[in-house]
Order: C-alpha cells, then sequence, then structure tokens
C-alpha cells in the first residue's frame, strides 16, 4: 500500500521525536512492503520564524492532499510574547479547524512493567484502561462572536458550542462505549456553565438511541479528583474541549509520564491527524532524552485509523510494551533497575523489537 503522509515536526521535542516515527514507520514498510511517502512542513513557532505565520498555505495544502499527518509538538519560550496572530498554539489550534477534526481520542492505558513508574498505588492504578474523547473545535478555544478581545482593562473569552457540535462528539462517545465495556462517563459543569446544561440534555437525548450503554455524569472538578483515586471506574470519558485537555494530562499520570500518552485527532471521513498528548518540553528540547513512545504509539494509531493497519498497529504495540519489558526507557519515566537511555535508543530498541517481531503476553492493543 502507498500511502502519503505529512510529517509536521513542529517546535522543541517535536522535532526530536518525529524522527522516531520516521524511523518506525520506515520498518514497517520495510517488514510488511508498503510505501511511505514523507512530506515535511512547517507549522508552530518554525513556521512563524520561517513564513511570518504559524500556519502556512502550504501546509494546510499539504494536509488536505495527505492519506494521514503526524505532528510532533508546537511552541516554546521564544514566541511566549508574540501578539495572539503570531502565537505557535494557533498554527496547532487553526489546522485541527481546517481539517474539522472534531474528535481527539486520548487513550490511556498503562503497560504492565511502568506500574511501579506512577506515583500512584499499584493497586488503584493495575487494570485501568481508559479512553477520553475530547471534543476539539469548539468551546472556550474557538470563541464566538468575537473571539478574544482585550482592551486592557477587561478581557473576554467565550464559551460557544453548537447543539450539533454536541451531538456529533458525544455520538461518538456512545459508539466507543459499545464497542469497549458499554459505559460512558460524560463529564461536565452543568451547576455553573449553560453549555454543560444543553452537554447533559444532548447526552441524554442520544442515551436513548444507546440502551444499553451505562451513562453516568460527572462535574469536571469531582472527576478530575475521582480520575486518579479511582481510575478503574472509567472506560469511556466524553467532554468537551478545555475539560478534556486538563484531564488527560492528569490522566497521564497513571501511565507513569506525559510522554507515553498518543492522539487521535479525527473527523467522520477523510484525513487525521494523530500526535502525542506532550508539548515542546523547552525545559528538556535539544538533549536527544525526550520520550518518544507518545509518538510511536501515535503511529500506531495512525496505521490503525487511517490505514486500517491493524497488525501492524498491533506489532509497534507489542514492540512498545517489549522496549520497556527489557527495561529501556528515558528520564521521565521513574523505572527502579531499568536502563536509563535517549530518545534514540528507545527508539532503536522499539525498532529491534519490530525487526525481531517478538511475541509478548502483555499485549497493549489500543482500541479506540
Ligand atoms: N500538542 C502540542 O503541540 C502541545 C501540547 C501541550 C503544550 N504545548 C506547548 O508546549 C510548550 C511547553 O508547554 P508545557 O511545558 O506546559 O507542557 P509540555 O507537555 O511541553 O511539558 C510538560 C512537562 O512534561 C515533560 N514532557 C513532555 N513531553 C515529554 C516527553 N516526550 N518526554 C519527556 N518529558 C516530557 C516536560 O519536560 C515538562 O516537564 C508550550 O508552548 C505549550 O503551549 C504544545
Ligand atoms: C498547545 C495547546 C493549544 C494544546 C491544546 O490545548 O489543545 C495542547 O495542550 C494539547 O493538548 O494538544
Ligand atoms: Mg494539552
Amino acid at each position: 500500500m502507498n500511502k502519503k503522509i505529512t510529517l509536521l515536526p513542529g517546535d522543541g521535542v517535536g522535532k526530536e521525536i518525529m524522527e522516531s516515527a520516521r524511523v518506525v514507520l520506515n520498518t514497517i514498510a520495510s517488514e510488511y512492503d508498503h510505501r511511505f511517502s514523507f512530506r515535511e512542513h512547517a507549522i508552530g513557532g518554525e513556521a512563524i520564524d520561517q513564513y511570518g505565520t504559524p500556519l502556512p498555505e502550504d501546509t494546510i495544502q499539504a494536509c488536505e492532499d495527505s492519506d494521514a499527518v503526524l505532528l510532533g509538538a508546537v511552541g516554546g519560550p521564544k514566541w511566549d510574547g508574540n501578539p495572539p496572530h503570531l502565537r505557535p498554539e494557533k498554527g496547532l489550534l487553526g489546522i485541527r479547524k481546517k481539517l474539522g477534526l472534531f474528535a481527539n481520542l486520548r487513550p490511556v492505558q498503562g503497560f504492565s512493567s511502568l506500574l511501579h513508574a506512577s506515583p500512584l498505588k499499584e493497586e488503584v492504578i493495575n487494570g485501568s484502561d481508559i479512553l477520553i474523547i475530547r471534543e476539539l473545535t469548539g468551546g472556550l478555544y474557538f470563541g464566538r462572536p468575537s473571539e478574544r478581545r482585550n482592551n486592557g482593562e477587561e478581557v473576554v473569552d467565550t464559551l460557544a458550542y453548537s447543539r450539533h457540535e454536541m451531538e456529533r462528539i458525544i455520538e461518538k462517545g456512545f459508539q466507543s462505549a459499545q464497542i469497549r465495556s458499554k459505559r460512558l462517563t460524560s463529564v461536565d459543569k452543568a451547576n455553573v456553565l449553560e453549555s454543560s446544561r444543553m452537554w447533559r440534555e444532548v447526552v441524554g437525548e442520544k442515551a436513548k438511541d444507546y440502551p444499553d450503554v451505562e451513562v453516568e455524569h460527572l462535574l469536571v472538578d469531582a472527576a478530575a479528583m475521582k480520575l486518579i483515586t479511582e481510575p478503574n471506574r472509567f472506560d469511556v470519558i466524553v467532554t468537551e474541549n478545555l475539560f478534556g485537555d486538563i484531564l488527560s494530562d492528569e490522566a497521564s499520570v497513571l501511565t507513569g509520564s506525559l510522554g507515553m500518552l498518543p492522539s487521535a485527532s479525527i473527523r467522520t471521513d477523510g484525513v487525521g491527524l494523530y500526535e502525542p498528548v506532550h508539548g515542546s518540553a523547552p525545559d528538556i528540547a535539544g538533549k536527544g532524552i525526550a520520550n518518544p513512545l507518545g509518538m510511536i504509539l501515535s503511529v500506531a494509531l495512525m496505521l490503525r485509523h487511517s490505514f486500517q493497519m491493524e497488525e501492524e498497529a498491533a506489532e509497534i504495540e507489542k514492540a512498545v510494551n517489549e522496549c520497556l519489558e527489557q527495561g529501556y526507557h528515558t528520564g521521565d519515566l521513574d523505572i527502579k533497575d531499568g536502563k536509563k537511555v535517549g530518545t534514540k535508543e528507545v527508539t532503536e530498541a522499539v525498532i529491534e523489537n519490530l525487526t525481531t517481531k517478538s511475541v509478548s503476553n502483555s499485549i497493549c492493543n489500543m482500541y479506540v
């Protein structure tokens, strides 16, 4: 199969982990006789420096013309003082919106060899397997009608959602719950926000079409607490844009590191964008020590969802598991008696396991 993949490495560690993605894809191509053609484009801070905009027209065009998009991360202190239209993050929000990627799937599944890497108690996190479904193209991030305003004395951010935007993401939540364990947690702030009250209404309406799915409503503050005290009560969580952003970073603690989480940003049909959940990590950028596994697991999500390459995706997940079981890890993972190495060495360990097609008893298979 020949697939066109647009690579958007972006800034900071984004560039370093994109190299890992490229090597993994080249290995899959030679093992399975696929052809992946890569086109690299600028986004974020790098694009601001080169083209004076965080999202050049060329980049949008390349993404629209490709079979899938892989993104590293954007942002960094260099651009922190820029005006709003010249912020790297604007490029990321822009490409999500332009491509209509309203559903952001963030699977949070721990690897057994990382149970000790979390500061949480092993008996609390053991067996947790959560899919966070985050609405990605509405809410506070894309205020309407006036976007953001700041006149020096008063600032305004607006939280706007249409019923249609809620319906399609909530529907995705029910569909995912139906193919997983038939439990859906809807997270909102209905005790305060008007938008959350409509959200609850829509969840109630959709629930009638999925009588086999058990629905629970949680307020976001309580959800944040229960996520780390009782993670096993959750299966699929569906929530709006900002809540999903915050809860997913929090949930990464269950896996041992933010550097472990992959994500898929999709729409009903068409191109999908795959990226790790973390950012450009300026504190460690350029040192060769970033954890590449969230990125590599995002490659697996891309193969599964955009290319229907289930076997190849599962092989990558198995290779990641093997790499960790052999003790290879970057410094963000706190593992006793492990082999602490850099980005390149962890990637090489994954590749080594991919090429030997090792079979593991403890397979992590991220069905989303
Ligand atoms: N998707 C994205 O592009 C994205 C996501 C989040 C933040 N950002 C941007 O990144 C910049 C930095 O933000 P931040 O510091 O709040 O969040 P961050 O996710 O970049 O980093 C948070 C912490 O996690 C660590 N970390 C993150 N990824 C890691 C990895 N792969 N391996 C090891 N450690 C890792 C960092 O070293 C840091 O200590 C900001 O400009 C922010 O807007 C971008
Ligand atoms: C960089 C930022 C705009 C982005 C978001 O908030 O969506 C990031 O935190 C993420 O989780 O992808
Ligand atoms: Mg985030």
